[in-house]
């Protein structure tokens, strides 16, 4: 608890008499930056003095509304990043901090106390050893506010419009990166992804409780938005107190990871350079990052050789490293799945199913539900699916062998293009996240993830290749029986299938070698009069007669 004392500063010092007087559990406390939602609803003063009743949804929103514009005559004043600043003045020093720790320390346990640790602020992408980072949060601090007050914060601000906190990311700010002024984030206000009764294609399987989230409904069209809007919030925060430190942010990409990083860049004014396999990625994702003004370097390789080369530019020049290797990017990400427990009530889902290919994204739903579960406010951990495409499948390969040796392997094309990736940066975390959680890999051969893609849209989905992916693990686990009939389950649907629109134009024109696309459904054409009109009708639908 010394660190916390210690770090509260002047937030420590204006909210002391609800600190030192309660003698209240520490449920009971609710003070919090950069909004403090403690108030006195008798005297209208904030920071009481008496701790209040562990504070329910409703209550912590009316107390967020009374500390929101209305209250304080800011309607129309500015922006809404203008009333945010009013409302919460800067620098009032941090109860919760966040730093980065060699992953290898968060194997060993204890990572706060690591030995080797680095601030934020630095522009640091490996530990000494060469091993990966991780950000890791003062977890004491956050513990000081039980369950309660962590649900009933986060619930108050989802479907609000304040600054940041209409993000879905950084509704949980204080989990994320909780440094951070207000006035750096570069928010679009993501996340708040729906998650969906899959009715449909639960009801083929037998399953009654079946869910996607789909991540893909985002501002880019992929879940990358999460992790980049922390990482370009910190950029430009890094940019201000560092100047020369960084120029611009560059990524070796697939199609997503340079379609919501050129996004951001834009919206925040930062120059983006992309780095992208020739011919290998879809129309839609290169027209992302040309459109908002990136460098896109089409590069005469595939995504491992683009990785290579942008950790290679990245370390000799000020040129920062926004792939999912710098674990700011998954403080981000980690949001979706601290969604799903929300969106469910603060219940786990069994199963989380979730497409993997440089492998950043399993560890971030990992850590999600593990502060959930840390901080008390689930009961326990979902089992963890990793689903790869059998062309690109590293990680199924060392599952296989019972985790005994990882070899990178040379991914081959799969229309799950965003996953081709054979020599994942996140290979450690991944192991760390699937056996923490009894978890499982499987993989899906090309008919089976463009099949299961298909059969979620004539559900209703309108599905990319890599949730195809992960559907398809689905129905192989349904079959053996790992997966129960009554089993909740989440499939993580990571992108938009608008944007791999060439895939299904293929699958449903059959134009696939040596693929049978048995849910194919083509154009029919039809010459402009009614008979020929009705004839096609009646053709289809012989009922209609
Ligand atoms: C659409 C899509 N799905 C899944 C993934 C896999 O995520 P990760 O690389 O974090 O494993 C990616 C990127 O790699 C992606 O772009
Ligand atoms: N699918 C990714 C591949 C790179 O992953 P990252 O999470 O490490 O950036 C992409 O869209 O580029």
């Amino acid at each position: 608890m010394e660190s916390l004392r210690s770090s509260a500063g002047g937030v420590a010092g204006s909210c002391a008499g609800l600190r030192s007087n309660t003698g209240a559990s520490p449920s009971h406390r609710v003070c919090t930056t950069p909004v403090c939602v403690a108030r006195s609803s008798s005297t209208g003063h904030r920071h009481a003095r008496r701790a209040p009743e562990p504070p329910k949804a409703a209550t912590v929103e009316a107390k967020v509304d009374q500390d929101g514009d209305a209250s304080r005559g800011l309607e129309r004043q500015g922006s809404i990043r203008d009333r945010a600043h009013k409302r919460a003045p800067l620098d009032k020093g941090h109860l919760f901090r966040a730093k980065y720790v060699p992953f290898k320390s968060v194997l060993e346990g204890d990572p706060w106390n690591s030995e080797e640790s680095y601030s934020l602020d630095e522009v640091v992408y490996r530990a000494k050893d060469g091993g990966l980072l991780d950000v890791v949060h003062d977890m004491d601090a956050l513990k000081q506010y039980g369950p309660e007050y962590w649900r009933a914060l986060f619930d108050s601000r989802v479907g609000r419009t304040t600054w940041p906190f209409g993000s879905g990311v950084w509704s949980k700010k204080e989990w994320v990166l909780p440094q951070i002024e207000d006035d750096y984030i570069k928010s679009m206000f993501e996340g708040n992804s729906n998650l969906f009764w899959a009715e449909g294609f639960g009801r083929q399987l037998g399953m009654s409780d079946m869910w996607v989230k789909n991540c893909g409904i985002s501002h880019t069209g992929s879940f990358k938005d999460l992790g980049m809007t922390a990482l370009v919030s910190q950029v430009n925060r890094l940019r201000s107190i560092k100047p020369d430190a960084v120029q611009a942010v560059g990524c070796a990409s697939t199609g997503d990871t340079s379609a919501a990083l050129s996004a951001y860049c834009a919206h925040a004014g930062i120059p983006s350079i992309v780095f992208l396999p020739a011919d290998k990625i879809s129309l839609a994702q290169l027209v992302q990052p040309i459109a908002n003004g990136a460098l896109v370097l089409s590069i005469d390789t595939d995504f491992d050789g683009c990785m290579k080369l942008v950790k290679e530019v990245t370390s000799v020049s000020p040129i920062y490293l926004a792939n999912s290797m710098n674990s700011l990017r998954l403080e981000g990400q980690k949001t979706a799945a601290i969604e799903i427990c929300q969106q469910f009530d603060w219940e786990v889902p069994d199963w989380v199913i979730i497409p993997g290919g440089n492998l950043g994204n399993i560890y971030a739903f990992y850590k999600g539900f593990k502060m959930c579960y840390d901080l008390g406010l689930t009961d326990r951990m979902p089992r963890l699916v990793c689903a790869q495409a059998q062309n690109a499948n590293p990680l199924y390969l060392a599952y296989k062998k019972g985790w005994e040796h990882f070899e990178p392997v040379k991914a081959k094309t799969t229309f799950a293009s965003a996953i081709q990736i054979g020599d994942p940066v996140s290979i450690d975390r991944a192991v760390l996240a699937l056996t923490a959680t009894d978890g499982i890999v499987e993989e899906a051969s090309e008919e089976e993830l463009m099949d299961a893609s298909a059969r979620g849209d004539l559900t209703g989905m309108f599905n990319c290749p890599h949730t195809g992916v992960a559907l398809a693990a689905l129905i192989k686990l349904r079959e053996r029986g790992v997966i129960a009939a009554s089993d909740r389950t989440v499939v993580v649907s990571t992108a938009s299938g608008l944007k791999f629109a060439n895939s299904k134009v293929a699958y449903h024109s059959r134009e696939i070698e040596g693929m049978s696309c048995q849910y194919a459904n083509q154009p029919t054409p039809v010459k402009n009069d009614i008979g020929s009109v009705m004839d096609a009708i009646t053709a289809k639908f012989s009922a209609m007669k």
